[in-house]
């Protein structure tokens, strides 16, 4: 016997999450912090009037992310530890980002009528603007992906890194900051290299030697005994998604690892996990022909390009991590 039970679940989950969104965009758990507010000290604070702000504030107080008590409204145990940025385990970051990506998922449906990306986003073909807007973007989650990067891999003996595709190259501010003596390389179409560097010096960065190239064509100059892929081999069509790992697996000295990342990636029955089944909807609006391939997919490359111990896990934020090492 089916019911509109699940039905009205999945449609009332997305109130939440938009409302948490705002709520991120306002600032509004950092400005909390440890303390608590009315809505209209915060109102005041944010410039925004109280009596409109409070209904976002019982919205997300009616979620547990605020506790409110006569009045006053503080972050709930959840909203303090993750959500408010002064923390170091903010889990905020990419909320710009998240921004932009259900921006373009509310257009599958025309995306798929007009069987082209309906918020189309090519990395190739960007002007400087974009690129630096989008890097930009990519930025805060870079440095908190590095770090959790740093607490799952041996950077015992890494003496230099490479992040491919990187962006602004922040993962490798987050992975350095209790190594900042690894040597560190980002390698990037020429119009984000350009723009690189300037966002890297404001996270102190400006130390990471910055390599303009498409690794899609050939390996980065130098050998590096670890280099990073993230969110790169997705947003590429097949033939290149499988030049570009294994190019970077020849950016490596022997015995070095790879780790490539993302939440676009799928188990070969395609039902799963979520974020990577969901994402690869938004792949839809965003590009040609980038998706999220199978795991399936993924090891055949990296097997091809020569990598062995070839594993497959999950970090805390449903990022799929593929290692694999080259034999010494
Ligand atoms: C979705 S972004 C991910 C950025 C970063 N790795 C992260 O996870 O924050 C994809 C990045 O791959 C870069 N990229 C795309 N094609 C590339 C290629 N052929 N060679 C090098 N970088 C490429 C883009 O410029 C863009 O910065």
């Amino acid at each position: 016997m089916v019911d509109s039970e699940r039905i009205d679940k999945l449609i009332a989950a997305v109130p939440p999450a938009l409302a948490l969104r705002a709520g991120l965009d306002l600032d509004i758990f950092t400005r909390l912090g440890g303390g608590a507010a009315t809505a209209a000290s915060l109102g005041a604070a944010l410039d925004v009037a109280p009596d409109r702000l409070s209904r976002l504030l019982y919205a997300l107080a009616s979620i547990g992310l605020l506790e409110v008590e006569d009045g006053q409204f503080r972050n709930g145990a959840e909203a303090a530890a993750f959500l408010d940025a002064s923390e170091p385990t903010y889990r905020g970051g990419d909320h710009a980002l998240l921004r932009e990506l259900w921006g373009a998922d509310l257009l599958t449906a025309e995306s798929l009528r007009q069987n082209r990306p309906a918020a189309l986003h090519d990395f190739s073909e960007a002007g400087p603007e974009s690129a630096a807007a989008f890097s930009r973007l990519l930025a805060p989650g870079g440095v908190i992906f590095g770090r959790q990067l740093a607490q799952v891999l041996d950077l015992s003996a890494v003496g230099s890194v490479i992040d491919i595709g990187g962006g602004a190259g922040t993962i490798l501010v987050g992975l350095r900051e209790q190594r900042p003596q690894i040597a560190a390389t980002l390698m990037e179409l020429p119009t984000v290299a350009a723009v690189a560097p300037d966002i890297l010096s404001e996270y102190g960065a400006s130390d990471v030697v910055v390599e303009a190239g498409d690794i899609t064509v050939a390996p980065s100059i130098g050998r590096h005994d670890l280099a990073i892929l993230k969110a790169v081999v997705q947003v590429l069509p097949p033939e290149q998604a499988r030049s570009s790992i294994l190019n970077a697996a020849r950016c490596l000295a022997p015995g070095g690892e790879i780790a490539i990342a993302g939440w676009g990636v799928v188990d070969d029955d395609r039902l799963g996990p979520p974020e990577g089944v969901f994402l690869n909807l938004t792949f839809l609006n965003l590009y040609r022909h980038g998706e999220a391939y199978t795991e399936g997919q993924y090891r055949a490359w990296m097997t091809e390009a020569g990598l062995v111990d070839i594993s497959r896990s999950r970090l805390g934020d449903g990022t799929a991590l593929f290692r694999g090492r080259l034999p010494g």
